[in-house]
């Protein structure tokens, strides 16, 4: 079984490394468009296999395509990251043909894959790479969710002095600083967080979670990639081994929430079809209004999108 993830920089190259190291694939394709660089992360890669004991075949090419033929999955992280002072929104300009011009020649090659997008601005990505494979959306969707929930529970983890292992949460909405986490459905080995700590103090760690991607640009001027490659290799390894994990995903929106055409993030059961079920959960009148904040949020950039006219 092959795996492609396109683009080599910080996020591709983590997230190569550890869906190899996972050992769950034959090979691995890394993709870029910078002479020799997916190449030589690919060897450098490779050569932890017999120290990190795994058979994973990691192969790197510069714009080939034809290597990636018949992958299962695409991981599309290609792409410009922000940098301090800049919003997620604004990479839209750049971004959308990048990842128009990667998709098509991904579904040229692969008909049958199934498609992750890191790249962002998410969620318009994500429905850029629909609008432009035209298959099924329950093989295109968007990796933010797992990485939202996990700064999230990385947060809570040590603000309780436990382990992250035991901390379950889901998160709604747009990939953006109107996020939606959801106290109400987070728990600490089943006992309700609301139990465990403090309003002012759960607030701040929603409120930190909001602009976890920003902090991380601030300290380091260009964004965040171990956690990222690591949450877009969970998806993957959830595909490949049909574990039907239920994990937020960026999905496209028919009907559920209320929603139409829009993808946001939801919990979704991810199996060897990709999206195999969109789960909706009960929400009360202020987790509604967030949401609807949130997809409000995402409609604007859908706009820029359109009056790009792309499609
Ligand atoms: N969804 C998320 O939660 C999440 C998390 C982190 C980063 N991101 C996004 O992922 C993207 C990548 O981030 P990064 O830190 O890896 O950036 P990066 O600059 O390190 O890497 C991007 C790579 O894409 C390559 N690229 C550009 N155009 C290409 C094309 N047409 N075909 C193939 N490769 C191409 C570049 O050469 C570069 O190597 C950014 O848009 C960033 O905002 C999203
Ligand atoms: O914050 C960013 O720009 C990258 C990514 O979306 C993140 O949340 O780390």
């Amino acid at each position: 079984m092959k795996v492609t993830v396109v683009g080599a920089g910080n996020v591709g190259a983590t997230c190569a490394n550890c869906i190899a190291e996972k050992d769950i694939v034959n090979e691995v394709v890394l993709l870029d468009i910078k002479e020799g660089v997916a190449e030589g992360k690919s060897l450098d890669m490779w050569q932890t296999a017999p120290i990190n004991l795994y058979d994973t075949r990691i192969k790197g090419v510069t714009n080939d395509y034809e290597a990636t033929n018949n992958s299962e999955v695409v991981v599309i992280t290609s792409g410009l990251p922000r940098k301090p002072g800049m919003s997620r929104d604004d990479l839209i300009a750049t971004n959308a043909g990048i990842v128009k011009s990667v998709t098509e020649n991904i579904i040229k090659h692969s008909p049958n894959a199934k498609i992750i997008i890191v790249s962002n601005p998410l969620d318009v990505m994500c429905y850029c790479a629909y609008l432009t494979a035209k298959i099924d959306s329950s093989r295109v969707f968007g990796m933010a969710g797992i990485l939202d929930t996990a700064r999230y529970r990385a947060f809570l983890a040590e603000a309780l002095n436990v382990s992250p292992k035991d901390i379950q949460a889901l998160l709604l909405g747009g990939h953006g600083d109107t996020m939606v986490p959801l106290p109400r459905y987070t728990t600490v080995s089943g006992i309700p967080v609301t139990d465990l700590i403090d309003h002012d103090t759960l607030n701040a760690i929603i409120e930190r979670t909001k602009v976890g991607g920003g902090e991380l640009v601030k300290l380091m001027g260009t964004s965040a990639w171990y956690a990222p490659g690591a949450a877009a290799a969970q998806m993957v390894e959830a595909i490949v081994c049909n574990h039907r994990r239920i994990f937020p995903v960026c999905a496209l929106l028919n009907g559920e929430y209320g929603m139409n055409n829009i993808y946001l993030g939801v919990p979704v059961v991810l199996g060897k079809n990709g999206i195999e079920k969109i789960i909706e959960v009960k929400l009360d009148k202020d987790e509604q209004e967030l949401l609807a904040q949130s997809a409000k949020a995402v409609r604007s950039v859908m706009d820029v999108l359109d009056n790009m006219k792309l499609f």
